[in-house]
């Protein structure tokens, strides 16, 4: 949501860097068009279900690779993954060079993972860890403002930090931060802004390098 307070670029912990209102609002509804493209199916959005045998109250679609607990795969309910575009590890490059500087490292995202949370939606405390490479995770968020829960790299439990982030706002976890459990306690309904084209709930996508080449 517009605040009248510009709020502050943050480094929540090493190798984590918050930037608000990173997206423009072109950017915002270009990303917002896609992923309504993308969740279309086959291989579109769906609860990814959990091993225990529930499934997940985010609803994911993947691109590039299709990510379910543990592993990654090409092909998801019997059709190829849809496509990782050039634009989206672009845009990733950019994001990351904003972040880190001039000591980003070289990145070549090859998955996302574009999550749609509704009002109720949350991801417990998880660590991105079913990827080969260890380069850094890069996260956009749209819509509803969704409360990010940045733990530490050993367990679950404090200490952590609790994060706003808004329509428009990148988020980079690299470095130390990479194999930090976090997750979304849960959105502020109504607070995302109503000219993006998402007129209900949050989109988080992530860009990863599974790193198969
Ligand atoms: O929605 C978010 O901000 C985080 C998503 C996430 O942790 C994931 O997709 O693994
Ligand atoms: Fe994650």
């Amino acid at each position: 949501m517009a605040t009248l307070i510009p709020r502050e670029r943050s480094e929540p912990a090493p190798g984590a860097v918050h930037i608000p209102d990173w997206l423009d609002g072109g950017e915002q509804r270009h990303l917002v068009q896609a992923s309504r493209e993308w969740a279309r199916p086959p291989a579109g959005m769906r609860h990814t279900r959990l091993p225990g045998g529930g499934v997940m109250s985010v609803q994911t679609v993947c691109l590039g690779w299709h990510w379910e607990p543990y592993r990654y795969l090409r092909h998801v309910d019997g059709a190829p993954v849809k496509p990782f575009p050039g634009w989206l590890a672009e845009l990733g490059r950019r994001a990351l060079a904003d972040a880190y500087g001039p000591g980003a490292p070289d990145y070549r995202p090859d998955v996302a993972l574009v999550n749609f949370y509704d009002d109720a939606a949350k991801m417990g405390l998880h660590q991105d860890r079913d990827e080969r490479s260890r380069a850094p995770v890069v996260s956009f968020s749209l819509g509803d403002t969704g409360r990010f829960r940045l733990g530490n790299t050993d367990n679950r439990g404090r200490p952590w930090r609790d994060i706003e982030l808004e329509s428009g706002d990148l988020f980079v976890f690299g470095g130390p931060s990479r194999l930090a459990y976090h997750g979304v306690t849960g959105i502020l309904p109504g607070t995302g802004p109503r000219d993006i084209g998402l007129p209900r709930g949050r989109l988080n996508i992530t860009l990863r390098e599974f790193g198969l080449r």
